[in-house]
């Protein structure tokens, strides 16, 4: 699928949790939740941790199966996670590949790895293996891999939180970026109130475990957004309220 086509073929990636209730053992991490991420939409989820933001992308994705509750899924699901997914193995140009698996032609194959290299800026990198890479070049190779191909949804589980502060503001620029040419539905999982009020169209607040919605807030401002746009600080201001932590710090 290339960035053409996209448009339309996303408008069928939907995700839903009804009434999905799970327990670990005796401990119950998530009763009753609903939620929906539209078509297209950058959906960021918040709450305190081990509340139950990870086991929500493994039963969005499929990985885990809920005690009750229904689960849809329509479209093709990528994932990025914290840690360094890349085969330390394969070179960056066969890492990438890898998400370019479904893509039967060959000269096909080799057009849209080329032009996923241009995407993320690293044609010189091609043959390099991970290890040769910093951490932020790392993420773009991920970013690469899961936007090749015919994928549909990111389910992203704090992908920037192991790189530092600077690294993170860029990589929150260059995924914006990306997503302009290959847009997406995207689930993001992060700890990161800044990186949520500069991503998110919605961002959803979990409470403590058993987790529930605490708040949606819509964020309609446009993107890229600055960290000091004034609908980013109002957002941050709003998270930190919702989940206590502003109170804390003032008292
Ligand atoms: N496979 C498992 N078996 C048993 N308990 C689990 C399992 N996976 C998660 N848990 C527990 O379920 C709870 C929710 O875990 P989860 O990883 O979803 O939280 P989280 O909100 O993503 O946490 P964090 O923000 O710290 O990453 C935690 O108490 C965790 O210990």
């Amino acid at each position: 699928m290339y960035a053409g086509d996209m448009k339309d073929k996303i408008q069928n990636s939907r995700l839903t949790l009804q009434d999905v209730s799970l327990s670990f053992g005796t401990m119950p991490v998530l009763q009753n939740l609903s939620l929906s991420v539209n078509s297209g939409e950058f959906a960021v989820i918040v709450g305190p941790s081990g509340c139950g933001k990870t086991t929500i992308l493994n039963l969005l994705s499929g990985h885990i199966q809920p005690g009750s509750g229904a689960i849809h899924r329509e479209g093709v699901i990528r994932t990025v996670y914290q840690k360094d997914g890349l085969f330390p193995w394969l070179t960056v140009s066969q890492n990438i590949s890898m998400g370019l698996r479904s893509v039967s032609d060959a000269q096909q194959r080799e057009e849209e790895l080329q032009s996923l290299f241009e995407l993320i800026h690293l044609e010189d990198f091609k043959n390099h293996y991970p290890h040769e890479l910093s951490g932020g070049m790392r993420q773009r190779v991920e970013l690469a891999r899961a936007l090749a191909g015919n994928s549909d949804i990111l389910l992203m589980d704090e992908p920037f939180s192991a790189l530092d502060y600077q690294t993170r503001l860029r990589m929150r620029y260059e995924l914006v970026r990306l997503l302009e040419k290959r847009p997406r539905t995207v689930i993001f999982v992060t700890h990161d109130i800044e990186e949520a009020a500069q991503l998110a169209d919605r961002v959803l607040v979990l409470s403590k475990r058993p987790a529930t919605i605490l708040k949606e807030l819509e964020i309609t401002a446009s993107k890229p957004r600055g960290l000091t746009d004034g609908e980013v600080v109002k957002a941050m201001k709003e998270i930190l309220e919702e989940l206590g932590i502003l109170r804390e710090i003032v008292v």
